[in-house]
């Protein structure tokens, strides 16, 4: 009886450790381009294949599973893990069982990815969804490791935004899209704020292993500023594209996510140095983008 209650609180944290290293709520990122490239193919074409749709949406999360394993592995090669306790590598002890899994999930994504290019008789998409693979690997990998120079944005925008959902459209359409293309910059800059968000707690730990992130390079008041002009840009862009009839107006939709956006803004605001406080942040943004995304997709099918 003593050892259960004691025990309860022990597997309560460790059951939260667990869930912190999978972070079920980050597979979003791996749903929306889906979602949204497949809503603007339908909005023009009026054909939605739910095959391809339902394939390369479990490929997506197959691919996203093994960047994040290999993320765990490559990180604790360079050290800077160290204090992460919802690293898999530090749960499990087993670097090796963590690489290889994460090979096993990449290798299952890309036969899915393989079996919409046989469909099709065509490779465009296999090679699009492997040129964002490539950009996720320069992104924690040896020798590039992009992201410790500060340049995971730009890697995060290209591969969630117009090469992710260029692929989507294309699987859709086998044709592509200007206004599929302006929608991707809408989701890549989405995907990439919960990237920038990421950083702002782990100062500390990223100067210590010589990671240049941009709120190492920037520091955390000035992140804090560009983040607000970064989540706004998303919003205006909304805006601008259906003022120009790129997008339609029901697309608009998206802005009912605002007061998500607000909260995040605020709240890096007045936390930005607190790293106990602001990280939370990250999950902020992926609300953010759930809501923005979910909804701008729906504005596509109305
Ligand atoms: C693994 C990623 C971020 C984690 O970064 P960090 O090391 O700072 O985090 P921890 O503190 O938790 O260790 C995301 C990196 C994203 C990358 C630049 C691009 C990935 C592209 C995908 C592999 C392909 C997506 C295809 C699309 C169509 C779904
Ligand atoms: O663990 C993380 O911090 C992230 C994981 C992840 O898969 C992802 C994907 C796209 C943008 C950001 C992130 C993360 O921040």
């Amino acid at each position: 009886m003593t050892t259960n209650l004691i025990s309860y609180p022990k597997n309560n944290a460790k059951n939260k450790l667990w869930m912190a290293a999978i972070k079920p709520p980050m597979y979003s990122v791996a749903i929306m381009p889906i979602w949204v490239g497949t809503a603007v193919a339908f909005a023009e074409t009026k054909i939605w294949n739910w095959a391809v749709f339902s394939v390369f949406l479990a490929a997506a999360i197959l691919i996203l599973a093994w960047e994040n394993l290999s993320n765990d592995v490559f990180d604790s090669e360079t050290g800077i893990d160290q204090n992460k306790h919802h690293s898999l590598v530090n749960l499990t002890g087993n670097k090796l069982l963590i690489f290889w899994l994460g090979n096993i999930f990449l290798c299952l994504g890309l036969l899915g990815i393989l079996a919409i290019a046989w469909w099709q008789h065509d490779w465009t998409v296999i090679g699009l969804i492997m040129v964002c693979c490539a950009l996720g690997y320069a992104y924690q990998g040896p020798p590039f490791r992009l992201g410790y120079q500060g340049l995971g944005e730009v890697l995060c925008f290209f591969a969630f935004g117009p090469i992710g959902m260029a692929a989507v459209y294309y699987s859709q359409t086998q044709s592509w899209s200007l206004q599929n293309l302006a929608a991707s910059a809408i989701v890549g800059i989405a995907t990439t704020l919960i990237l920038y968000c990421s950083h702002f707690h782990q100062v500390k730990d990223d100067l210590a292993a010589g990671k240049r992130s941009p709120i190492v390079r920037l520091g955390t008041q000035r992140g804090a500023q560009l983040l607000s002009w970064f989540t706004a840009s998303i919003y205006a862009l909304t805006l601008v594209f259906v003022l120009t009839a790129i997008f339609p107006t029901w697309t608009l939709l998206s802005w009912v996510s605002l007061p998500f956006a607000i909260k995040l803004c605020r709240h890096v605001q007045q936390n930005h140095h607190n790293p106990e406080q602001v990280s939370n942040c990250k999950f902020i943004a992926v609300a953010v983008h759930f809501w923005c995304c979910l909804l701008f997709g729906v504005g596509f099918l109305l």
